[in-house]
């Protein structure tokens, strides 16, 4: 069986060829700190994220699109293998991806822990090709497409025709850091100390870096922390408005980043984009006035792929299927 896997910084994606998007659960593995026993992983262990006493740790082991734990890593993908397969001689093919900008090292470490897991060959593509055939785009003809991917860790744009990319540029900005700029304001402006996973919430709820009205802005949500001031729990409301105040300088250097690749793209490519749009992947996409905010700086339309979340996978997998189609740098195995 072939396989492709969207191995990213909140969540792990599998894709099987004829059966879709088969697992898809948060990269999180809550371990025994004193044994070193796996305790939970997946769904399970995100609901541990700030909430386990001193003998328990909830690890992400991917920052910023790339492994940090390499051996939690290992474990995370077994499990998820065995979960996939139930059986002990599935051994498969693996398309996984990484982001387009990494070193050596990190792609042979994300190749050794799949092996380790149980691989019987492991491919590696980068992320905006993968994201580029699973939005569906046909990115094997002399054509330009770009595609913006905002993952957890990392966000991934590129301009790609013939099969490869041919300018981009990979930031390690992306979903977590909105988080933490959320986290950052709640502090300054309320005085709140609030967890990573209630800035999320605020995040996909209520948050817009686009409102066009005062309707817009005043949207909210009812947030809980604990007050720096007399360290008790309280209740806070943030409101669409502030959070565009929050998200402005993560959000800035994405756009900045769109346009110095745009910059950098060859005059005959910038005008394919121009007439197809902007594709945007990832979960990150998802953030509300993200597309609308782009499209209004680079006056060029911005579509949000159908399948915004799981792209990645199923290009991962598809692209398996058609290793043809890929250029001769797309892919990297050793
Ligand atoms: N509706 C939404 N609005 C805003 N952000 C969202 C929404 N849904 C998911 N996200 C965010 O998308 C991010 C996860 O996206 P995705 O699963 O594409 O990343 P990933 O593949 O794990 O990361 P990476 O590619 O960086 O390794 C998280 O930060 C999550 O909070």
């Amino acid at each position: 069986m072939d396989i492709g896997i969207d191995l990213g910084t909140a969540s792990i994606l599998v894709y099987v060829k004829g059966k879709g998007i088969v697992l898809q659960e948060p990269s999180v593995v809550a371990m025994d700190r004193s044994t070193g026993k796996m305790l939970a992983v997946g769904e399970e262990a995100r609901r541990m994220i700030g909430r386990t006493p001193g003998n328990i740790v909830a690890i992400r082991p991917l920052k910023e699109g790339v492994i940090a734990d390499y051996s939690t890593t290992e474990i995370m993908l077994k499990y998820f293998l065995n979960k996939i397969a139930h059986s002990r001689i599935f051994r498969p093919r693996m398309m996984i991806c990484v982001p387009a900008v990494i070193t050596t090292v990190e792609k042979r470490a994300v190749i050794e822990a799949a092996n380790a897991a149980g691989a019987r060959q492991t491919y590696l593509i980068e992320e905006p090709i993968a994201a580029a055939i699973g939005a569906g785009l046909d990115i094997s003809k002399p054509f330009g497409s770009m595609v913006v991917d905002i993952g957890g860790g990392t966000t991934d744009i590129a301009v790609m025709s013939l099969g490869g990319i041919v300018c981009g540029e990979s930031l390690r900005v992306a979903g977590d850091k909105f988080d933490d700029a959320i986290v950052r304001f709640v502090k300054k402006e309320f005085n709140l100390m609030i967890g990573e996973r209630s800035a999320e919430e605020v995040k996909i709820n209520v948050a817009d870096v686009f409102p066009e009205s005062d309707e817009d802005k005043a949207v909210s949500m009812e947030v809980r922390g604990r007050s720096l001031i007399s360290g008790l729990p309280q209740n806070v409301t943030i409101t669409a408005g502030q959070t565009c105040e929050a998200l402005q300088e993560p959000v800035e250097q994405i756009v900045n980043t769109i346009y110095s690749v745009l910059e950098k793209t060859p005059p005959e490519l910038a005008s394919d984009i121009s007439e197809k749009g902007i594709v945007m992947t990832g979960g990150g996409s998802l953030l509300k006035g993200m597309d609308k905010l782009i499209c209004r700086r680079t006056g060029i339309p911005v579509i949000i792929a159908e399948e915004a979340i799981s792209a990645v996978a199923i290009g991962a997998g598809k692209a398996l299927e058609n290793l043809d189609i890929l250029g001769p740098n797309a892919v990297f195995t050793k």
